[in-house]
């Protein structure tokens, strides 16, 4: 049984402390047009799997091709989420902290549960972040 590397906080990721990488989903249209997403594209105006930063880095995850109404079906974005999280492991050779929103469970509509149960498989550290008013 893999030791729970999983931590939770509430409150805003974007105050997560310097220097370690934000983890969000994205489409792979490289719309940012609502959610989360919405506030990356104001607070870091460009977007790839992983952004270097002055006070944070971004991991955008790309976990559905589509977004809105076209979205990806839960099990293909759980499919993709489970690859660029292994990728976004492979090119974190800094091994900076990560420090993630519940990616998936928003406009993507996959219960965190579900996402949460991929981050435990691949036994990868991450301190989740829930808001206030979640
Ligand atoms: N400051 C904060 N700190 C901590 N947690 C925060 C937070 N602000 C919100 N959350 C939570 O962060 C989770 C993610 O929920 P989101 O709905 O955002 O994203 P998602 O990953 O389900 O889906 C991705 C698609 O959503 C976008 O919009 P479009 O598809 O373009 O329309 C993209 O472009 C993608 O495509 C929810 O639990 C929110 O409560």
């Amino acid at each position: 049984m893999s030791k729970l590397k999983l931590s939770y906080i509430t409150g805003d990721l974007f105050a997560a402390p310097a220097n370690s990488i934000l983890v969000h989903a994205c489409n792979t249209k490289g719309s940012w047009g609502a959610g989360i997403a919405l506030a990356f594209k104001e607070k870091y105006p460009s977007h790839c799997l992983l952004i270097p930063g002055d006070t944070h880095d971004i991991a955008c995850l790309f976990t559905s091709i589509a977004y809105g109404r076209r979205k990806d079906s839960p099990s293909e974005i759980l499919s993709a989420t489970r690859t660029s999280v292994q990728d976004l492991i492979r090119q974190n050779v800094g091994q900076k902290p990560l420090h993630a929103c519940r990616f998936n469970s928003g406009k993507f509509a996959v219960p965190w549960v579900d996402t949460e149960a991929i981050l435990k498989e691949l036994e990868v550290s991450m301190v989740i972040y829930v808001p206030e008013d979640a």
